[in-house]
């Protein structure tokens, strides 16, 4: 235990003092009040945890330890009330590490169809799958990274970098999870933007510490908090601090961003989990606002936490007061009640550590032999919904002489490139998705999950072109390029496939380690479709990629036809690409993301190699607020496609732009002051919490119970004892009323932030000959020096029939025009002049207004 201690003085309390960039503290850590929507399953909580012990209440905080327990992530349980474990899995696209569920596409593919709906009806689909097999907290979904840098990792398993349309995303998301009776987990918080460096002990580098993200207030407020306020005010229930450190801070160990935002300011309700093994302090993380430890060990299958009986001590000896295990336990407890969990849990029905029928409950410690997979089929119709998001996001990036859509009469249909075809050692053969063979339907980590069959472009066009009556050949191996080059030069129709990958760090795929090393294709991309097209005037390319990939060398190629970006469709893959390859459904998907000529243009990069010698890697966010296509505006940088670009088989126009401006009462800075933290319990005498004689330890497990009643002893810390001031900062144990944070007051800030100033409308029209979407985009200039051009603030997906035009309408809040004003601590409307943008991408703006508010 002696890391615990000693990690929480250095990081806990005040952060690195060696660094530029520090963490202010703020303390004590919010505790919940039952606020608007929460106050039911909040009163509940309470009554809940008035009745538990102090183990109880621990048990509910803490992990039992890596794999000893069913789920990836097992709180310990309270068996005197007859409650379980809470099982907490991944992934933000389906439920990993089990069978019969089904394989949803990437959090990417949901930016790409602008539809809330469908993220709805996924968020819902795959709430449902973990219900069914007995999750409590589906670990999603991911506002972090939001992509400041195109080669991340884990881009894909987000929406857009973009905090508007991913805030939506994330809001629609965790509706759907949580109206199926899950609680989601908005992860992962904050500014976790690369893989490299994001666990020290994780890489080939003899690093001390995880990268430092380091992020100045104003771009805090107004790019990378924006989402999760989305989150917090879509009601989520958990929210998982992430790896990296914010300005020298873990953001487990960090109270700025835990207690002074999230918590504060946000009015977030719900409980801060960790993620596995992303805590490095025990009082220290306590007190900073982290809620829940996952999985429960220092490291995986240690045997020692840094909360069980390490929080019982410091409850006893009074570092962390008491009511702060009880603020813990309540807002775990709120979540559980808030989503339902009282009345629809079922039993926890699969095992993540092997799909076996029989094994071990306790599969770490080989013990607890029974049937621990019952193998339950939880897809009901879900693929329906992958297969319809699946067309939806596809975004037509090129299409010239109506080459798509496809007519059925082709004569001769070929397709090229490995990423067409299955993957030859079966679909789930690499570990969490950890290789990039055939196709790409989903990235690599932990947010990926099994796939139950997966339908390739090959199977799907082969069925449709011998349907049809036509022939159909398909070159499959990369390599066969003079093969490919034969049959390109017979062939009517020549469709090439190529991907690019990423994922987690943990796994290293072709040399990438987690995060991309560059923007090419993988696979020998570029060489095949050079191939193709080079014999085959009719070539059209289509991309599973994970974010942009550099196709400016061949994009404008004569022969090239048409271009169609797929991102990571999922189990439908094949099929959902007939249906936008043949028109039955015509695509309307638009690129969250800006697509670069060059990787410079876009002006942040991933830190691949340790700045800091062995301390903590330092990645400076110097580029602010100007990320993707906000960047490429300010820097006057032409993209090769732009953010929101999208081409549809019909055409539509925009006119008749009118803004009404709605008078709004000032905005007012909160003033309240809370109540003292509520004390729910009784502490005992140490020997009330002594390990008892009739349970029989498990290997590895993670208790609450002590070992002596000698606190020191019972902690194993030679450093036990050392000056509370050395370790708990000022003000972390003071339960007493606290003034509330002037931008908070409200779920996602001061309730006036979201008061409506404006509406916007405009008249949309299908000036084509067949029924599509257009995504009309409302984009808006804050006028000052240090904006952006414009940032984009609403959107809507529309279905429109042939020659039938609508009036769409959207509104603007007061957050929608404000900025964050450093000096003031909260969000201002400045004076300078703002205009609102409105078109289908975020370069086809015809239509534009000044905006005069009346605020
Ligand atoms: O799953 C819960 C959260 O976990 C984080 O990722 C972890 C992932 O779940 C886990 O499978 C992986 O374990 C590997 C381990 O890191 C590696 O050393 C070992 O060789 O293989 C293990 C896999 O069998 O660790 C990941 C953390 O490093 C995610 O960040 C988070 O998003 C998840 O919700």
């Amino acid at each position: 235990m002696r890391d615990a201690w000693l990690v929480a003085l250095a990081a806990g309390a005040a952060g690195i003092a060696n660094a530029e960039y520090h963490s202010p503290p703020s303390y004590p850590s919010p505790w919940a009040n039952g606020a608007g929507e929460w106050a039911e399953a909040y009163q509940k909580a309470v009554a809940f945890v008035s009745e538990l012990t102090l183990l109880e209440k621990i048990n509910l905080t803490t992990g039992i330890g890596w794999e000893s327990g069913q789920c990836v992530g097992n709180s310990g349980s309270i068996p005197r009330k007859n409650f379980r474990s809470l099982c907490m899995q991944d992934s933000p696209l389906g439920v990993r590490d089990t069978d019969y569920n089904t394989a949803f596409p990437g959090g990417i593919n949901v930016g790409a169809t602008w539809d809330v709906n469908l993220a709805y009806l996924r968020g819902k689909a795959m709430g449902e799958e973990h219900r069914g097999k007995g999750v409590d907290v589906q670990l999603g979904p991911v506002a972090g990274p939001l992509g400041r840098v195109p080669e991340g990792g884990r881009n894909w398993e987000g929406f857009a970098p973009d905090p508007v349309l991913t805030g939506q995303m994330m809001a629609y998301t965790i509706n759907g999870i949580q109206d199926a009776g899950v609680i989601a987990c908005a992860k992962h918080f904050i500014g976790y933007e690369q893989e490299h460096f994001r666990q020290g002990s994780q890489e080939n580098y003899t690093i001390s510490d995880s990268i430092s993200e380091n992020i100045d207030d104003k771009t805090m407020h107004e790019l990378y908090l924006w989402p999760f306020a989305d989150a917090v005010r879509a009601g989520v229930g958990s929210v998982m601090c992430s790896y990296n450190q914010i300005n020298n801070s873990y953001a487990c160990s960090n109270s700025y961003t835990l207690n002074h935002l999230l918590k504060g300011e946000l009015g977030f309700q719900g409980f801060v989990m960790t993620d596995w093994s992303g805590q490095h302090a025990g009082v220290g993380d306590t007190l900073a606002g982290t809620d829940m430890d996952m999985p429960g060990d220092v490291a995986f299958n240690s045997g020692t936490g840094f909360w069980g009986a390490n929080l019982t001590i410091a409850v006893l000896n009074g570092t962390v007061p008491e009511w702060r295990v009880d603020d813990m336990a309540v807002r775990i407890m709120s979540a559980f009640y808030k989503v339902g969990r009282d009345t629809n849990q079922v039993p926890i029905n699969f095992d993540s550590w092997t799909l076996d029928t029989y094994g071990n409950e306790y599969y770490y410690a080989g013990e607890g032999y029974k049937q621990i997979n019952q193998h339950v089929d939880v897809r009901a119709n879900h693929a329906q919904v992958v297969r319809e998001i699946g067309s939806r996001s596809a975004v037509l990036l090129k299409n010239v002489n109506a080459a798509l859509p496809l007519t059925g009469r082709e004569k001769y249909v070929a397709i090229f490139g490995e990423d067409a075809g299955a993957n030859i050692d079966g679909v789930n053969s690499c570990s969490d998705r950890g290789c990039d063979n055939g196709t790409l339907a989903m990235g690599w980590g932990s947010g990926s999950d099994n796939f139950p069959y997966l339908v390739t472009p090959e199977q799907a066009i082969s069925a449709e072109v011998v349907k049809n009556g036509g022939a159909f050949t398909a070159i499959t191996d990369s390599g066969a390029i003079d093969e490919a080059k034969t049959i390109a030069s017979q062939a009517s129709t020549c469709i090439v496939f190529a991907n690019a990958d990423s994922g987690e760090g943990y796994i290293e795929v072709d040399n990438n380690w987690g995060d991309r090393n560059n923007l090419t294709l993988w696979k020998n991309g570029e060489a095949m479709i050079d191939a193709v097209a080079g014999e085959c005037n009719n070539t059209i390319v289509v991309l599973h990629t994970v974010g942009p990939v550099l196709i400016e060398d061949w994009v404008h190629h004569p022969n090239i036809t048409a271009v169609l970006w797929n991102g990571i469709p999922g189990q439908e893959s094949g099929n959902s690409l007939v249906d936008v390859l043949y028109g039955t459904v015509n695509p309307g998907g638009k690129t969250p993301f800006t697509w670069g000529k060059k990787r410079s243009d876009w002006g942040t990069d991933i830190l691949y190699v340790p700045n800091e010698g062995e301390s903590a890697p330092q990645q400076n966010f110097t580029e602010g607020i100007f990320i993707d296509y906000r960047h490429f505006d300010k820097a006057n940088i032409t993209p090769t496609y732009e953010f929101g670009y999208g081409l549809s088989y019909s055409t539509f126009s925009f006119s008749d732009l009118q803004v009404q401006t709605i008078p709004a009462p000032p905005y007012v800075p909160f003033n309240g002051t809370t109540k003292s933290a509520p004390v729910l319990g009784t502490v005992l005498n140490a020997t009330a919490y002594l390990f008892p004689d009739y349970i029989r330890r498990i290997e590895a497990f993670i208790y609450p119970w002590i070992t002596s009643t000698n606190l020191k002893a019972a902690s194993g810390d030679p450093h036990y004892g050392w000056p509370t001031s050395k370790y708990v900062p000022a003000g972390a144990q003071d339960g007493s009323a606290q003034k509330i944070n002037p931008a908070g007051g409200g779920p996602g800030g001061n309730p006036a932030l979201y008061d409506t100033v404006a509406k916007v409308t405009v008249t949309v029209k299908n000036t084509g000959a067949v029924v599509g979407d257009e995504v009309p985009q409302l984009y808006v200039s804050l006028g000052g020096p240090d904006d952006a051009p414009k940032v984009l603030r609403g959107f809507t997906r529309l279905t429109l029939q042939p020659g039938e035009e609508t009036q769409w309408s959207t509104t603007l809040t007061r957050r929608d025009v404000s900025n964050w004003d450093v000096a003031k601590q909260n969000w201002v409307v400045t004076n300078y002049t703002k205009t609102v943008y409105v078109g289908n991408s975020s370069r086809n703006l015809p239509l534009r207004s000044t905006l005069l508010l009346k605020l």
